[in-house]
């Protein structure tokens, strides 16, 4: 191609939304990124310059160049005609400003979507000439036509960069386009061109229709066409009427003046919704703007406010200054930068280096509307959670007022403690009186493995609608979809970046459009690691922990579940439900009523009568369900048969150990069951206990047993379960089970095997052990006094001497208890206790058996009796299907263990430990007590002076 000359090239429409040339995949190899100027083929005048998009389109032929009709419409041609393509090879200046004029309805059009247009510019259009009209799209159905006027410095092109700053003004405005750009100060007028108002919808209508009530402190009475919002197509005349009985005048969130129209107008401009945005052109121009303040990028905001104060007080008059920030000064007195509206500014550095107008005047500081204690009503808050919600409030206002907290904040509670309900009531206060913001909610699990940049289109189209309705605020709900749980590396990893690709574009919009616009996020967080990568990331979120509910809310939380789900409940209930759900949590609550009614309606399916819940009903369904906080975990079990503690029989399942029992009891159940005593006692409870003994002599049976007849939860942790190769992510497992069981509480975390998690420091090549053993060591410190704090902690090992012995120190697992092997009498005891679910003949001499089992444990006492059972079952078979032929086991009823059995059964059974493994067990354990013992003191001074004196 002879670029002097120009190709000849035809145009064909293509349906882009963008102001560029689009050709074939051969031309782009030539043309793309090129610069041309368009002429026209018969009269050979200039319309247009465009640049030329890399994408190629496959449907254009070599002679064919692409652009859009709305844009060939724009630049004059007509039908579809042939242009002669001329190269610009000079350098394109970088132009510093360019201003564009716009039709007026165009201009409302922009007014309203002026945030947008800034962030889509750039994507649509990067070469303007002067005189020339461009197209940008606002959406795929919206678009508005600019023409541009000017170029500065002076200049027939202009390339379009971030840096350059794009004035906007309605035709009609032209006056004011030949001083833009200059320094001089722009006129009053300029100043009161155009107002934005929040519109509330008057309940009593008024006189006349298109009136429009507003504070006085705001305007005066003026005649103003009214752009609306939703529908841009009409104009509409309206009245302003100024009305001291109308409040507020300012709308303290938006710094919007709030205007009052009656229904008929609401109707006729098609706005929906109370609270939203309209844009009021003024008919007349009004002179009132009496003082410029200049406010360059480098000037303090405290400059300007002792500026404002100086003049005030020379004055001595009060200053009233519209739009924008507003600065108290002193009593009544008080400051608000206005903002040109004559034209949309787009540099982003627009706010810092606009002239401002300044008006004086009266200006009322609107109090903050008082922080509504929010109502207790039955459906809604908790009682519990009103003071965060309250603060959760007064830090999204205050950051309305100020930005200067986070645009984030992030409601962290532990998992079913209720987080998504307390952000729903904390969503209908804020959308309610007399905030009013507009609420969006964007719900995460929909990106679950999509893009950065998928979401971040769907975040900018979210925070752009936020900006229409701003005030708002922006949900994030399920945010730990983009958490996976393994994570934890500190190394680059393709889950690490695309986590924080996320979290930073989350960020980056948050930060940008709450600068500009009242956007505040909520999001909310389960565990510690979601609160420890925002952390990571070192931006400053706001972070707020949600209290537990208490006994009254959990009450009040269940009767509104049973209230949902069209549920009465009887007087008894009323009066015992709070035993029973003591210790759930919200979600347990929830599902323990949801279950409840689920079982009671499958046993009257055929009755028309309403459902009412018992507590038999309650007890049960609570018995089922597994506690929300601890289903990642080993649960044994919740509480006993009935959902509460017992007070008798504390020990049934447990032959011997009755020294251990007995500690136990006095350690953990006692200060439990009988917690308002050691409250007023000023007794130092011990917290954590050591069970150690050979494998197999019932240290799991104990806590398991403790548990059940305290009616406490119970998380069994198997040592190494907790240990995971990735860096951080162990010891994080074991924040999170403290975390948990204090949510479970009352609670025993139970360690089985805790040599395995905690070996002695310093043996472990990778590391990972001694971390966890430190991390073990902060959480049990950080655990309170259990009887305050609800959890107690167990640990059991066969081999004590290679646990960590920081961890038996005073204060973490203080209380050794060696489990035994049983001896003659013990072992008649376990005998009796296991043999009592079976079917066993008046001929078993359990006395006899415990004399012949010497060197057994409890677990081998237990697996000589399943043989045992085992033989019996055999030859039931053996006999019935030989004798009958019947294999349908109709007679199982006579299936019994006789000693007969029991004998066969001993012959194929051998105790586990050999006899020398259990005494190098015995000696370890020896070993042990007395290494423990301190030396010159305590027991072991006693130890060694009776050893001298016998
Ligand atoms: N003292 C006991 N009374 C009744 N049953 C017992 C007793 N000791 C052990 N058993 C039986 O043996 C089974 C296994 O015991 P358990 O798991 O509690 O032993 P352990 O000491 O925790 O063993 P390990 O060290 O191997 O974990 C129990 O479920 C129970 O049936």
């Amino acid at each position: 191609m002879d670029n002097r000359k120009g190709r000849l090239m035809a145009v064909k429409f293509v349906n882009a939304k963008d102001s560029f040339l689009h050709v074939n995949l051969i031309n782009v190899s030539l043309m793309q990124g090129k610069v041309y100027e368009l002429r026209d083929e018969t009269r050979g005048n200039c319309l247009a310059v465009c640049s030329c998009l890399a994408t190629p389109l496959k449907n254009l032929k070599d002679n064919e160049v692409g652009m859009s009709q709305k844009l060939a419409k724009a630049i004059g041609l007509g039908g579809s005609e042939s242009l002669v393509l001329t190269e610009i090879e000079n350098l394109i200046p970088k132009s510093s400003q360019v201003i564009f004029t716009i039709s007026d309805p165009d201009y409302a059009i922009l007014v309203m979507n002026a945030t947008k247009v800034e962030y889509i510019m750039l994507d649509q259009i990067r070469l303007v000439k002067r005189g020339q009209n461009v197209v940008v799209w606002i959406s795929p159905m919206v678009s508005i036509t600019l023409n541009t006027e000017k170029i500065l410095p002076e200049s027939e092109l202009a390339l379009l960069t971030n840096e350059t700053e794009l004035h906007i003004l309605p035709s009609s405005d032209v006056r004011s386009v030949s001083r833009l750009g200059s320094l001089e100060d722009p006129s009053p007028e300029e100043m009161q061109t155009g107002l934005v108002c929040r519109v509330i919808f008057s309940e009593k209508p008024c006189a006349t229709p298109f009136v429009a009530k507003i504070h006085p402190s705001v305007k005066p009475s003026f005649l103003f066409a009214l752009g609306k919002i939703l529908s841009v197509n009409k104009t509409m005349h309206l009245q302003l009427i100024s009305d001291s009985e109308v409040s507020p005048a300012v709308d303290f969130l938006s710094n919007l003046p709030i205007i009052y129209l009656d229904k008929r107008a609401r109707d006729q401009a098609n706005l929906f919704f109370d609270g939203c945005k309209i844009f009021l052109e003024p008919l007349e121009i009004v002179r009132n703007a009496e003082f410029i303040v200049h406010v360059s990028k480098n000037c303090s905001v405290q400059s300007v406010k002792d500026d404002l104060k100086s003049l005030a007080e020379k004055l001595n008059r009060e200053l009233l200054v519209v739009n924008q920030t507003v600065f108290p000064l002193k009593n009544n007195l008080a400051v608000k930068f206005e903002m040109k509206t004559s034209h949309t500014n787009l540099s982003s550095t627009s706010i810092e280096s606009c002239n401002m107008g300044v008006k004086l005047g009266k200006f009322e500081i609107k109090n903050e509307p008082a922080m509504v204690e929010a109502e207790h009503s039955d459906h809604q808050i908790f009682s519990s959670w009103l003071p965060l919600l309250n603060n959760l409030k007064k830090s999204l206002v205050t950051n309305a007022r100020t930005h200067v907290k986070s645009p984030i904040a992030v409601l962290k509670g532990t998992r079913g403690s209720g987080v998504e309900t307390f952000l729903q009531q904390f969503v209908q206060l804020v959308v309610a009186p007399p905030l009013k913001l507009h609420d969006l909610a964007l719900d995460c699990k929909a990106f679950k493995g999509k893009t950065v940049d998928t979401l971040k289109n769907k975040l900018m189209e979210l925070f752009l609608e936020g900006t229409k309705h701003d005030p708002c605020i922006i949900i994030f709900e399920n945010i730990d979809q983009f958490f996976p749980l393994q994570t934890h590396d500190l190394h680059e990893s393709p889950e690490s970046s695309y986590r924080l690709g996320v979290l930073q574009c989350i960020w980056n919009l948050s930060y940008s459009f709450s600068k500009r616009h009242n956007c505040y996020v909520v999001t909310t967080a389960v565990t510690d690691h979601e609160v420890k990568i925002w952390d990571d990331m070192s931006v400053p979120v706001e972070l707020f922990q949600i209290p537990d509910l208490s006994l009254e809310d959990k009450v009040q939380a269940l009767k509104q579940c049973l209230t949902k789900l069209n549920c009465n409940w009887t007087n008894e209930l009323e009066d015992n439900s709070a035993q029973i759900i003591e210790i759930c949590n919200y979600q347990d609550i929830c599902d323990i009523a949801g279950r409840a009614t689920f079982e009671k309606l499958k046993s009257m399916i055929s009755s028309d009568e309403p459902v009412v819940i018992t507590t038999d009903d309650l007890s049960s369904a609570r018995n089922f369900l597994t506690s929300q906080s601890l289903k990642d975990f080993n649960l044994l079990r919740i509480g006993n048969q009935n959902g509460a503690a017992s007070s008798s029989g504390r020990w049934p399942n447990v032959g011997g150990l009755s020294d251990v029992k007995e500690k136990l009891t006095e350690m953990i159940f006692w200060p439990f069951m009988y917690s308002h005593l050691f409250a007023t006692n000023p007794l130092k409870l011990q917290k954590g206990a050591l069970l150690y003994g050979m494998p197999g002599t019932g240290k799991t049976l104990l806590a398991e047993e403790l548990a059940k007849s305290s009616g406490m939860n119970l998380i069994h942790i198997k040592g190494p379960e907790l240990l995971n190769k990735f860096i951080g992510a162990s010891e994080e497992a074991v924040r999170n089970l403290f975390e948990k069981a204090s949510a479970a509480k009352p609670c025993i975390l139970f360690f089985d095997e805790i040599d395995s998690l905690a070996p002695r420091r310093g043996r472990d090549t990778t590391g990972v052990s001694d971390r966890v053993v430190n991390q073990l060591l902060t959480s049990l410190d950080g655990v309170d006094s259990p009887a305050e704090a609800g959890v107690w902690v167990l640990a059991a090992s066969s081999r004590p001497d290679l646990i960590d012995r920081a961890l038996l120190r005073p204060g973490r697992f203080d209380t050794m208890l060696h489990c035994n092997l049983p001896t003659r009498l013990e072992r008649s005891e376990i005998l009796q206790i296991l043999s009592s679910g079976l079917k066993i003949s008046s001929d078993t001499d359990l006395n006899k058996l415990a004399e012949m089992t010497d060197g057994f444990c409890g677990a081998d006492i237990q697996a000589l009796l399943q043989t045992a059972q085992l033989v019996a079952l055999e030859e039931f078979v053996d006999v019935f299907s030989e004798e009958t032929g019947d294999k349908s086991m109709e007679h199982q009823e006579q299936l019994e263990v006789n000693w007969n059995h029991i004998q066969l059964a001993l012959q194929k059974t051998r105790p586990s430990l050999s006899q020398e493994e259990r005494r190098r067990y015995e000696k370890i354990f020896k070993e042990y007590e007395l290494s423990l013992q301190p030396v010159g003191r305590g027991k072991r001074a006693v130890f060694k002076q009776r050893t001298i004196l016998a």
